[in-house]
């Protein structure tokens, strides 16, 4: 089977009102509409496995909760769960409050009326609901009825609801409001379904107090939406006594624009709305009561339900529909308050750096590129908002950072993490989470451990042996205006434009070694003495912010307690006489520690990105080292490592290795000299 050449010969275009002066393309929606969830009733009867009482019992109290005042219960005469289940929220105290309508369904069938009826005995505000096709194609496939025998059913079951219900003073029930659908609305007669509705309103006899629901479903849905926004208005126009009527529509989505037919049915005069959340329903749903709500909310009108929690209202629907709300669905969907691609993450966080930097509240004009709602209105959190697959680009990556580590990263080291980033979700043919993202931050940044060196102990002080320095370079003017004599985290002011110099012991892979090195600043002196190791970075880059946090992360996997201020410090390095280029990031309660951390992080990126590279020089362990002295045998092996670059290809590096291992040699050779009784002098 194919689809047909020339489908117009099985499939006919539909016919539209001709209504040439309709009013309701130039209308807005102003008002909230009653709302009739009817997530229970249409919802429940497309199931695969229906709910079960418990499951529909649950379901009610969300929908409470949530906010409607109308909700379709059941089709009580169908059998014993949906009887039983009317029956239970009748009978337990307190769970129908007083302002909440219970609706019921029944076809036209006397004894399914009688049954449906008695199912409400006990509760205060009931609304039954009766049903009758009006369309040519139901009358004579389904019924066998033409006009006139439809009307006179409707009529005869209107007359026979009206006596065991309002007319009955026995019936148990305090208010009782009566709702009729001529089915397939939207592919019947519209004369016709005047003409129904005026015999069925003469019967029921509603007033303004209690009007009557005309219920007028797009029971399939058969023609682009301005044409049921039409038929809507010709029906408002012309049903006498509009002032009784409540007019309802009841779109499905068979054509995938049951929420735009509802909006212009509403636009045509419509006073209510049937449908269920999410959209659950015959065929392909129902309109989808969250869509509205949510379309209404985002043009300033609140909706009257309560969404905050959206995610909880999808975990019960999913577990009693047992189907999944789709990841794409409008508000509710997983992915729909997600970007993906690089230009929108780069966007969405301008969006949100702007709005933060404005100090906008909550209630503020919302003005966010590619979100129409701000997720954190329905209880969706921003940390969902940006995820990182391999469409991504640096904005997405910096934005998990901000978020999850509260580093404003520089537009370098975001260019320079989001390729790490890249790697990884290439490499795994998967998204990344954003704890993923972080650690892979921590890790490639080395904020708990630094793989090759710890700063173990170290010393700021004056360098006398020196004249004032020529005027710094940017990140040591940053370095001047700190201008600290810092041991540990104690500072001293100190006065400018003198030399600072570096003494220390640092930890390189695991053994402690004293070095010292002089500088501008603090920096610039660890520079230096990372230059007597033979480790020669230039400082390209260098930022540095403040954080408040609480707890999270510090070097060497320290916990900071309770709230404090932390500073951070992201510096490039490139290698002296290379074009290669590493970051660092540093942080620190004390802003002079952060940034040496920082330049240790890049200096052990640095030898890390040249594989297999130990550290050129390894003293002893203990030995006091001035490597501001060129040490003995040091030097060759020193400028070799300088000036042997990646390029130079394997058996270059190899070569180079194999030296730096027999050194390492004999140094360990030396060691146990040393620890037996030796000088230790190198
Ligand atoms: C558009 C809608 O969603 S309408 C709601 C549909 N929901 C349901 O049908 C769920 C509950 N339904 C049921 O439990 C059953 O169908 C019942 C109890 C209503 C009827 O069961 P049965 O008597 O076994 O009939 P069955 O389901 O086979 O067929 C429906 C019958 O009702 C008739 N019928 C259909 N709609 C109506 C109506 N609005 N008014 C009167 N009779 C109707 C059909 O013509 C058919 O009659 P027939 O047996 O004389 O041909
Ligand atoms: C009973 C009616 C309102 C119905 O469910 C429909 O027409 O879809």
């Amino acid at each position: 089977m194919v689809m047909l050449k020339d489908p117009s010969t099985k499939y006919r275009r539909f016919k539209p009102l001709d209504i040439p002066n309709r009013q309701w393309p130039s209308k807005t929606i102003d008002k909230v509409p009653r709302w009739l969830a009817t997530d229970l009733r249409d919802g429940n009867q497309s199931l695969v496995d229906p709910m079960d009482g418990e499951q529909k019992f649950r379901y009610f109290q969300m929908l409470v909760k949530l906010g409607y005042k109308e909700i379709e219960v059941s089709f009580p005469s169908s059998g014993a769960t949906d009887f039983d289940f009317t029956r239970r929220l009748v009978t337990t105290p307190g769970v129908v409050p007083d302002d909440v309508w219970l609706q019921v369904l029944s076809p036209c069938r006397k004894e399914l009326i009688k049954r449906t009826v008695e199912s409400l005995k006990g509760s205060k505000k009931a609304i039954l609901h009766l049903y009758l096709a009006t369309s040519p194609c139901f009358q004579q496939i389904v019924f066998g009825m033409d006009n006139k025998q439809s009307k006179e059913l409707a009529v005869e079951c209107t007359k026979y609801a009206r006596s065991i219900t309002k007319d009955d003073p026995n019936s148990g029930v305090e208010e009782w409001a009566y709702e009729f659908s001529p089915e397939t609305f939207s592919d019947s007669d519209p004369e016709f379904v005047i003409e129904i509705c005026e015999a069925v309103k003469a019967a029921w006899e509603p007033s303004v107090e209690n009007p009557l629901i005309f219920n007028l479903p797009a029971t399939v849905e058969m023609s682009t939406p301005n044409v049921y926004a039409d038929q809507i208005e010709y029906f408002c126009r012309n049903i006498t006594e509009r002032e009784k009527i409540s007019v309802s529509l009841h779109p499905h989505n068979d054509r995938g624009c049951a929420v735009a037919a509802a909006e212009l049915a509403q636009m045509a005069g419509a006073d209510r709305v049937e449908g269920t959340l999410f959209g659950n329903g015959e065929r392909t749903g129902n309109v989808d009561l969250v869509t509205l709500a949510l379309n209404l909310y985002t043009q300033g009108i609140h909706p009257k339900i309560d969404f905050s929690d959206l995610n909880s209202v999808i975990d019960i629907v999913e577990k009693s529909n047992k189907i999944p709300v789709h990841p794409r669905q409008p508000y509710g969907g997983q992915l729909v308050v997600c970007a993906f691609s690089g230009s929108h993450q780069d966007a969405i966080k301008k969006g949100f750096v702007a709005r933060e930097k404005s100090g906008a509240t909550r209630e503020d004009p919302w003005m966010m590129p590619y979100l129409p709602l701000d997720p954190e209105d329905i209880g969706r959190t921003y940390e969902a908002i940006i995820r990182v697959n391999s469409q991504s680009g640096k904005g997405g990556v910096a934005w998990i950072i901000k978020r999850t580590l509260e580093l404003d990263l520089p537009r370098g080291l975001q260019i320079a993490f989001s390729k790490i980033v890249q790697r990884e979700t290439d490499m795994l043919g998967r998204e990344l989470l954003p704890n993923e993202i972080k650690d892979l931050f921590v890790e490639a940044y080395h904020l708990n451990k630094n793989p090759r060196f710890g700063l173990v102990d170290y010393n700021i002080s004056t360098d006398r042996s020196t004249s004032p320095a020529p005027p710094p370079p940017a990140q040591e003017q940053k370095e001047a205006q700190q201008q600290t004599s810092t041991t540990g985290n104690k500072k001293t002011q100190s006065s400018r434009n003198l030399r600072r110099k570096f003494e220390g012991v640092i930890e390189i892979d695991g053994q402690e070694h004293h070095v010292s090195g002089t500088g501008n600043g603090a920096l610039s002196a660890l520079a230096g003495a990372l230059k007597n190791l033979g480790i020669d970075l230039d400082i390209a880059d260098y930022k540095e912010h403040s954080i408040e946090r609480r707890g999270g992360h510090g070097h060497g996997g320290e916990e900071a307690k309770g709230r404090d201020t932390q500073a951070a410090t992201f510096i490039e390095c490139t290698a002296a006489g290379q074009a290669q280029k590493v970051w660092g990031v540093g942080i620190h309660e004390d802003v002079v520690q952060s940034s040496l951390f920082a330049l240790l992080s890049a200096a052990s990126s640095f030898l890390s990105s040249r594989p297999s590279t130990p550290v050129p020089f390894r003293p002893k362990r203990s030995d006091t080292v001035n490597l501001d002295v060129e040490g003995p045998g040091l030097s060759p092996l020193r400028q070799e490592m300088n000036g042997a670059p990646a390029s130079q290809g394997p058996d270059a590096v190899a070569k180079l290795e194999a030296k730096v291992r027999e050194g390492e040699q004999r140094e360990q050779v030396n060691g146990a000299e040393a620890a037996n009784g030796g000088s230790g002098a190198s």
